[in-house]
């Protein structure tokens, strides 16, 4: 069906532990699911139900530590929901955390070749693509370097330049690139745009408001791991800024 959804997230709840310490005891053995969440355990997202269709550009907003970066988890099947359920039914490029899928005591070289690889591509298709991904990052000095011994820049560099190469239709963008330096970051910025007009589904996490309406038609407002607003991303936005509005700038003294 050319219009069904991509990816169906449907009450989905993601819990974790504050404490890596904490144990469950003998009464929990008993509580079952009933019980909504063991000591020492919090819902990091709940009740989060929504979907997108191909194509679709989707920014995702709320404070430090609403779980954000977790939804993007859910959808990249990285860590999987404790309730509800998430459908994927295409392949997603993620741009989330800035070793994800990278392997520190692997060259740049062979990074490339390992991540290109697990993401379906041939090694003649990753040949072929090569030098324009060393192209794009910019970091032909580096090939043979262990991968641990870039700077974060760096990293996020060749990080941004293999994902953006594959050919998996969701793109999933974490705020990673705020380490890379301007002009790289607009070099991406315009990358993630020619995806975007090639008809690729985008999610993306920002604290910046000019880059979020820059890139999205569809904002997912987060507020405690609840999802409380899913609509046009100015809405979202105008809906953000009303919940936590800036501190007024202190006047100059006279
Ligand atoms: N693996 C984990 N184990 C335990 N707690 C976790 C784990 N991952 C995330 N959390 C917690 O889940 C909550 C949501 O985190 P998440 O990283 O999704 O927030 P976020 O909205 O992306 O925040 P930020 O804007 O700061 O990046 C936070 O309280 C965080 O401490």
């Amino acid at each position: 069906m050319p219009d069904s959804p991509v990816i169906t997230v449907a009450d989905a709840g993601i819990r974790f532990k504050r404490n890596r310490r904490s144990r469950r005891n003998f009464k929990d053995l008993f509580a079952g699911r009933l019980r909504r969440s063991r000591p020492g355990e919090f819902w990091a997202l709940r009740n989060v139900s929504f979907t997108v269709r191909q194509g679709e550009a989707i920014g995702v907003i709320g404070r430090n530590g609403q779980g954000k970066s977790t939804l993007l988890k859910l959808v990249a099947e990285v860590v999987l929901p404790d309730e509800g359920t998430v459908r994927v039914g295409e392949g997603v490029a993620p741009l989330i955390e800035i070793t994800g899928g990278f392997v520190d005591d692997l060259s740049v070289r062979d990074n490339v070749y390992l991540t290109a690889g697990l993401h379906g591509m041939t090694k003649a298709q990753i040949d072929e693509r090569f030098a324009r991904i060393i192209d794009f990052a910019e970091i032909g000095d580096f090939l043979d370097t262990p991968y641990k011994h870039l700077s974060s820049g760096m990293k996020v560099r060749i990080a941004f330049s293999v994902i953006s190469q594959l050919e998996e239709p969701i793109i999933l963008v974490d705020e990673v690139l705020a380490v890379g330096d301007k002009a790289f970051r607009e070099k991406c910025y315009r990358r993630i745009e020619e995806l975007l007009a090639g008809g690729r589904t985008l999610f993306f996490v920002s604290h910046n408001e000019k880059d979020l309406r820059r890139f999205c038609t569809r904002g997912l407002y987060l507020d405690k791991g609840s999802l409380i607003l899913d609509a046009p991303v100015a809405d979202v936005l105008a809906r953000y800024a009303a919940d936590y509005p800036v501190a007024a700038a202190p006047k100059p003294k006279p």
